[in-house]
């Protein structure tokens, strides 16, 4: 671990990076691919810090890629950064070593494979978990999708107008998450985002509306999707 800067009050973020992004297939983790000129990680630290109401930002990332990243954390000016830390084998066990470094009474987390969030999403997610107690950014699917069994059969065709692809950020009482984390840990449960976790203590949880480009960098067609996103918003 290495501490970069030092802490100050209010809302923290711990952005996700640990991942070894097996989709991508790439030799580099995708999180560290470059985006124009700089890696994506550092693209969505960036948001982070600009943004006026985030005091403080944790960034897990592999145990092998700590240093680097915390070259970065100064090369780029990302002053809000006070730890960067290694992660685990799931994105869960990461955000939740990234809790305990982080002691905001509120928490955002993100995927630093996210880089497109904006500024006014970061707010709306924050303010509607402060008012509603938890709160995640989503969008509504596109397309028709269907439950399938092993064999490939169709099993269900779900309501797609109660159907929402979930992104990052996602927001929360700090005391809640870190309860979340403990409960599944204990219970041996995996969950592939954190507000799965909250529920299962049944806290409710509320959408907010993102935005079809706050992406997950996830497989390599995304990268051509990503540069052409960025061009747009002349990152
Ligand atoms: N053990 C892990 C796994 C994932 N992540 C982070 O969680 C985010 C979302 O995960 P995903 O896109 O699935 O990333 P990978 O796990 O790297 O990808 P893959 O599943 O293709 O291996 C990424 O920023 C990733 O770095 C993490 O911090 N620790
Ligand atoms: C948290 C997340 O980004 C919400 O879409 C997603 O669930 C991460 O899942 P992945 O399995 O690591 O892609």
């Amino acid at each position: 671990m290495v501490t970069v800067n030092e802490a100050g009050p209010a809302i923290g973020v711990i952005v996700v990076a640990a991942g070894r992004g097996t989709r991508m297939g790439t030799k580099e983790s995708k999180q560290y691919l470059k985006l124009q000129d700089k890696p994506i990680v550092v693209h969505t630290l960036e948001v982070f810090e600009r943004h006026p109401l985030i005091s403080e930002i944790v960034l897990v990332t592999g145990e092998q890629d700590v240093d680097r990243c915390a070259v970065w954390v100064r090369e780029y000016g990302i002053a809000k950064c006070v730890k960067v830390i290694p992660g685990g084998a799931e994105r869960q066990h990461s955000v939740h070593h990234g809790l305990l470094h982080i002691s905001t009474p509120w928490i955002l987390v993100h995927d630093g494979v996210r880089p497109f969030v904006t500024e006014s999403q970061i707010t709306s997610c924050y303010e509607a978990a402060v008012e509603h107690g938890a709160s995640i950014l989503a969008v509504p699917v596109k397309d028709t999708v269907k439950q399938v069994d092993g064999e490939g059969w169709v099993t269900a065709t779900p309501d797609r107008r109660s159907l929402w692809a979930i992104q990052t950020p996602q927001a929360f009482r700090r005391s809640d998450l870190l309860m979340a984390h403990e409960q599944a840990e204990q219970e041996g449960f995996i969950g592939t985002d954190d507000s799965m976790l909250v529920e299962r203590l049944g806290v409710p949880v509320l959408v907010v509306e993102g935005s079809y480009s706050n992406i997950k960098i996830t497989t390599p067609e995304d990268l051509d999707y990503a540069e052409w996103i960025r061009k747009k918003k002349e990152l």
